[in-house]
């Protein structure tokens, strides 16, 4: 199905309001589909196209979600449109690089079956990165015509966090995933998260996600073979668009302080009050945290995932700013050996 409108692709006032008069005339918008390798899927009105990445250098970084502004006539990128949010993860592996998986994007959507896979501070990763993303979370708890007790699982993720939405469902039944349709309206975006056989496929199939896992865009590449484009975003039945990437489903987080603080905002709270200022709430003595718990108001459990969260954000996030350290030093050593090499050239000179 054709995209008809700028808004049937999530296109909203905040986008529109970074282009000139001329640039409204002369280009043409466009939302990265699907980012594979060295080609990009872009949607814009009525059309998909696949561009090489050399073509849009000048975006940037991009990811799926992306607005990209093009050259009306060329497709020739022309800058990338400022994002209202990113959900980012520390790339796979040792190395120490941030990885943007989805932009633009309104909720997020925390799929964790009800039985097996159910898991609290797997839960609480997820909400810190949809906190610092700034992204509403909504939790939803697929296999409920599995589980024995349902409400239990319900009710304990509900208590994560003050206000949080916990859907319960039958992925496969599309009236009891109807419930979701209010996050899924035209002119939003939502992307879905969570371990793999939770139910992610078929909760997006049965919210009428068009050419979900089967179609992709066959295209030659310069040797005349064909390669394959899935495409990530899809649109729904009730005209909002999901966005399903496999680099949502294993995070590791990075850059995302004040997500975990917000998630474990009561423990944050209780900590001002330790009798330590560099308190670290797991043995110290006059720490607040280890009453909370001894009392019976704080879990050991959510304390202990706050611990965990709160370090590897930190460490990745270390390991981060090493890294743009080292990249701009060696930039700066580059510069110099350049700035050497022209004073000796212009000496034999
Ligand atoms: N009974 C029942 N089965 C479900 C439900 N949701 C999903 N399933 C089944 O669980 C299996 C895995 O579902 P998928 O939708 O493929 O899971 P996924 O999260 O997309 O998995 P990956 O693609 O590996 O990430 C399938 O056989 C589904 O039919 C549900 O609510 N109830
Ligand atoms: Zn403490």
């Amino acid at each position: 199905m054709d995209f008809e409108t700028p808004h049937d692709l999530g296109w909203k006032r905040c986008f529109e309001q970074q282009l000139s008069i001329s640039e409204m005339q002369d280009c043409l918008v466009a939302r990265v589909g699907s980012h594979l390798g060295s080609q990009v899927l872009v949607l814009s009105v009525n059309a998909e196209m696949t561009l090489p990445i050399s073509l849009i250098e000048s975006c940037g970084e991009v990811t799926v979600g992306d607005w990209l502004l093009l050259n009306a006539t060329t497709h020739r990128g022309v800058r990338r449109l400022e994002r209202d949010s990113l959900i980012a993860r520390k790339a796979a592996g040792e190395q120490a690089k941030s990885q943007p998986i989805a932009a633009n994007i309104d909720t997020l959507f925390i799929v964790s079956s009800c039985n097996h896979d159910f898991n609290l501070s797997r839960l609480e990763r997820y909400l810190a990165l949809a906190s610092e993303a700034q992204v509403t979370p909504i939790v939803v708890l697929t296999k409920s015509d599995l589980a024995e007790d349902a409400e239990l699982p319900r009710q304990q993720a509900t208590q994560l966090k003050s206000g949080l939405i916990v859907e319960l469902v039958d992925a496969r039944d599309s009236q009891q995933t109807s419930v979701l349709s209010d996050w899924c309206r035209i002119n939003q975006t939502v992307a879905i998260v969570g371990s793999s056989g939770v139910g992610k496929s078929t909760l997006a199939m049965s919210l009428g996600a068009e050419t979900l896992k089967t179609q992709g865009i066959r295209e030659d590449d310069s040797k005349g073979r064909h390669t394959t484009t899935a495409r990530s975003i899809h649109r729904l039945n009730s005209g909002g668009l999901l966005i399903d990437t496999p680099g949502m489903r294993e995070l590791q987080l990075a850059d995302c302080e004040e997500g975990v603080s917000e998630v474990f905002d009561e423990i944050i709270e209780l900590a001002q009050f330790c009798r330590f200022r560099n308190c670290n709430h797991n043995g110290d003595p006059g720490c607040v945290v280890q009453e909370a718990i001894e009392r019976g108001d704080l879990s050991a459990r959510r304390l202990k995932n706050y611990l965990k969260l709160q370090s590897e954000q930190a460490r990745n996030s270390q390991s981060l700013r090493e890294r743009r350290q080292q990249s701009r030093k060696l930039g700066k050593f580059y510069k110099s050996v350049q700035a050497s090499k022209q004073r000796y050239q212009n000496y034999d000179e």
